[in-house]
C-alpha cells in the first residue's frame, strides 16, 4: 500500500494501503523569523488501497496577498534526474527499526538554508529537552507537556506521574481482555457479551481513536466502533438506530479530557435516554475517560458506571493518542497497544537526535518551514489528514508568539487518500495556485502476504495505487511544486504509533522554530462562548414571545420588535436565524410572513406558557 501527501510547504503522515491527503496552509509569513518562506500553504496526501491518493486545494491567494509572489515563485526547482537522485540518496532517512522512511529531496531547501536553521534547530531541541524533563511547556496554561512520558515512563518527571501512567496501562489491558473474554459483559445483552463500541467525544477525544480504528482495525474486531462527534441530532439518531437492538450489547465511551464538552454532554444525554427508551440500563454499560473530578468524572461515579479511566492535565486532548483515550477502543478493537506504545517510544528516542539528517521530525519541520504548508492522505491512513489537521492546526495557529507579538502562524492541513485526491483536486494542486506543499504517505506493502494476485498480466491493483502516488509525485516535482514522502513497510500497530509520534514531534519542534505555545488553544473559547450567547439569546426570545402570547388578545412580535423586548436590537440578525431554526423544528412557535422578507414577519407562541417552566 502506499500513500502520498501533496503540499508546499508542510507535511502530514497516514499509513497503510490506502492514500490521504493532507493540506498545510500558512496564511502568513512567519513576522518573527528572518527566514524566508517559500509557499504559504501545504497539504498533505497518504494513499493505500487502489482507489486512490489525495491532497487538498491551496490556499488562495487575494490580489493583495499576491504581494507574496516574489516569495511564492522562489525559483524552479532542480530537474536535473542524476541530481535529484544524488539528493534523494544524500537526503534519504531510514528508521532501520521501524522500516520507515522519508524523502526531503523534492522541498527545494538549500545549503545555505540549513546553515541558518542550524542555531534555531539547537534551541528547538534544547527547549523540547526541558519540555521532556517536565518543564511549564505550556506557559499560559501553566501546564507540563507529558505525552512523551506515555510510551516511556521512565521519562516522568516523579514517581507519582510513572506509577499513574503504568497502572492506567495496565487496568486498560486488563479491562479490554475482561470485555472481549466477556468476564465482564451486559447484563440484558442478547449475544451474552459486547459486540459494539459507541464512542462520544470530540477534538482530540475522537479524532485519533477515528484514525487509529480506520488504520488498524482488523475486519472483524471482536467489538465494533462507532463514533458520535458532534451535536448534530439526526447524526447521533442515525449512529443508535444502527445499533437498534444491538444497543443492549453496546460498551459506551464517553471521552472528554475537560469533562465538560457540551457536544459531548449532549451525545451522553441522547445515548442514555435511547438506553431508557429501551428498557435498558446505561450505567452498566458506560465507560468514562476524563480528568479526575471532573464533571463527567463525577456523573460516572455517582451513577456507579462501569469503569473510569484518567485523563492527565499534562496530555493536550490533540497528543492523547496514547493515553487511554486513544489506547482504550484500540485494545477493545483488537489492536496490539503494546506496540502502538513501541513504535512512538522508537520514533520518540530518534527524534531527538539533534543530528537534523538523522532526526525524521526535524527534517519534516525544517521543510515546513522552508515551504510552510503541507498536505497528506491514503485509505487506512485516510484519517490521518483529519487528525493531523487538529494536531496540526491547533497547535500552529497562533495570533501570537511566546514574546506576545501579534504573528498569526498557522499551516493549514488538508487530505484524503490514494487515487481519490488524484480525480479530485490533483489539477489545482499541479497547475492553479502555487502555495502550498504535499506530503505523501507511501505504504509499501498493499495486502497481507497470500492475497496478491494480479488483475491484468503483471500488474496489481497496489501497483496502480503506487503508480498513481509516484506519478502524481513526478508530475507536481515537474510543475515545480514540492513534496515530502513517508515510508511504512506496513500499516501495523507499530507504524501507526511511530507516525503518530513523528508528527507530535515535528510539531513541537516547528513549533520553536517559530517561537509559539503549540499546547494551547486560546481560539477555541472564542467560538464556544459565542454558542452559548447564542443559546441564552434563545431563551430571552421565548420569554418575550410567551409575554406577548399570553396577552389577550395573543400579540404577534416583528423582529424590530422582539429585539426590542430582548435589549439586544444590535443582535436581531440573530434572533430572525433562532427563529427560522425552532420554526423549522416545529418548536410551539408560529411564523407568519415570508421567510425571504425577514421584515415581513410576525411571530407569536402556539400556546401562552403560564407556569413560568421557561423561567427555570
Ligand atoms: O476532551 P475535551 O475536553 O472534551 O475537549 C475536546 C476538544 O475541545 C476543544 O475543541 C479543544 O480545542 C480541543 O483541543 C479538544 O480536543
Amino acid at each position: 500500500a502506499m500513500a502520498s501527501i501533496s503540499g508546499a510547504a508542510a507535511a502530514a503522515p497516514s499509513s497503510s494501503g490506502a492514500s490521504c491527503g493532507l493540506r498545510l496552509r500558512r496564511d502568513h509569513l512567519p513576522r518573527s523569523s528572518h527566514f524566508r518562506l517559500a509557499r504559504p500553504s501545504s497539504i498533505t496526501d497518504v494513499s493505500r488501497s487502489c482507489s486512490s491518493s489525495s491532497s487538498s486545494p491551496p490556499r488562495s491567494l487575494s490580489s493583495k496577498q499576491s504581494g507574496h509572489a516574489d516569495v511564492l515563485a522562489h525559483g524552479a526547482v532542480d530537474k536535473d534526474p542524476i541530481r535529484l537522485w544524488n539528493r534523494y540518496v544524500e537526503w534519504l532517512y531510514q528508521h532501520k527499526q521501524l522500516g520507515l522512511f522519508v524523502d526531503v529531496s523534492r522541498i527545494g531547501f538549500t545549503e545555505e538554508f540549513l546553515r541558518r536553521m542550524e542555531a534555531p534547530m539547537g534551541r528547538a531541541f534544547a527547549a523540547m529537552r526541558e519540555l521532556e524533563k517536565g518543564a511549564i511547556a505550556n506557559p499560559d496554561e501553566g501546564r507540563m507537556v507529558g505525552h512523551y512520558w506515555l510510551r516511556n515512563p521512565a521519562l516522568a518527571p516523579n514517581s507519582f506521574l510513572r506509577d499513574k501512567i503504568e497502572t492506567t496501562l495496565e487496568r486498560i489491558l486488563a479491562f479490554a481482555s475482561d470485555v472481549i473474554s466477556a468476564k465482564i459483559r451486559p447484563p440484558s445483552s442478547p449475544a451474552g457479551r459486547f459486540t459494539q463500541i459507541l464512542s462520544i467525544g470530540i477534538g482530540g477525544s475522537s479524532l485519533g481513536p477515528q484514525f487509529v480504528a480506520e488504520a488498524l482495525a482488523p475486519d472483524n474486531p471482536p467489538l465494533m466502533i462507532r463514533f458520535i462527534d458532534n451535536t448534530d441530532p439526526a447524526g447521533i439518531d442515525h449512529q443508535i438506530a444502527q445499533l437498534g437492538p444491538e444497543l443492549a450489547s453496546t460498551l459506551v465511551i464517553v471521552i472528554s479530557k475537560s469533562g465538560g464538552t457540551p457536544e459531548t454532554r449532549n451525545g451522553l444525554l441522547e445515548v442514555q435516554k435511547a438506553f431508557r427508551d429501551a428498557g435498558l440500563e446505561f450505567s452498566k454499560q458506560g465507560v468514562a475517560i476524563t480528568q479526575e473530578n471532573s464533571l463527567l468524572d463525577n456523573t460516572a461515579r455517582i451513577e456507579g458506571w462501569l469503569a473510569r479511566f484518567p485523563m492527565f492535565d499534562w496530555v493536550g486532548g490533540r497528543t492523547s493518542e496514547m493515553s487511554a483515550v486513544g489506547l482504550l477502543p484500540a485494545a477493545l478493537q483488537g489492536i496490539d497497544i503494546k506496540e502502538m506504545l513501541v513504535g512512538a517510544a522508537q520514533m520518540d528516542e530518534e527524534t531527538r537526535n539533534t543530528e537534523i539528517k538523522e532526526n525524521p521530525a526535524a527534517l519534516l519541520a525544517l521543510c515546513w518551514y522552508w515551504a510552510s504548508d503541507g498536505i497528506g492522505s491514503k485509505d487506512s491512513l485516510l484519517l490521518l489528514s483529519r487528525y493531523l489537521q487538529q494536531l496540526v492546526m491547533e497547535s500552529l495557529g497562533k495570533e501570537f508568539d511566546l514574546d506576545g507579538n501579534r504573528v498569526n502562524q498557522g499551516l493549514t492541513v488538508y487530505g484524503n487518500k490514494g487515487s481519490t485526491d488524484q480525480h479530485a483536486y490533483i489539477q489545482q494542486l499541479r497547475e492553479g495556485v502555487h502555495n502550498f506543499f504535499v506530503t505523501f504517505i507511501e505504504v509499501l506493502r498493499d495486502r497481507p502476504p497470500g492475497h496478491e494476485w494480479e488483475l491484468e498480466p503483471s500488474v496489481t491493483c497496489g501497483d496502480y495505487l503506487f503508480g498513481m502516488l509516484h506519478g502524481t509525485r513526478s508530475a507536481l516535482y515537474a510543475n515545480d511544486r514540492e513534496s515530502i514522502t513517508v515510508t511504512v513497510q506496513e500499516v501495523n500497530p507499530r507504524a501507526v504509533g511511530a507516525l503518530v509520534a513523528l508528527y507530535e514531534r515535528a510539531v513541537g519542534l516547528y513549533a520553536y522554530l517559530i517561537n509559539i505555545n503549540a499546547y494551547h488553544q486560546p481560539g477555541v473559547e472564542a467560538g464556544k462562548k459565542a454558542a452559548g450567547e447564542v443559546l441564552a439569546l434563545q431563551k430571552r426570545i421565548l420569554l418575550v414571545l410567551n409575554e406577548a402570547s399570553c396577552k389577550d388578545p395573543a400579540e404577534p412580535l416583528t423582529l424590530d420588535q422582539i429585539a426590542d423586548r430582548c435589549h439586544c436590537p444590535e443582535e436581531i440578525e440573530m434572533i430572525y436565524k433562532i427563529i427560522q431554526h425552532m420554526a423549522a423544528n416545529d418548536r410551539a412557535l408560529i411564523a407568519e410572513g415570508n421567510c425571504g422578507s425577514p421584515r415581513s414577519i410576525k411571530v407569536y407562541l402556539g400556546e401562552c406558557n403560564v407556569d413560568d417552566d421557561m423561567n427555570s
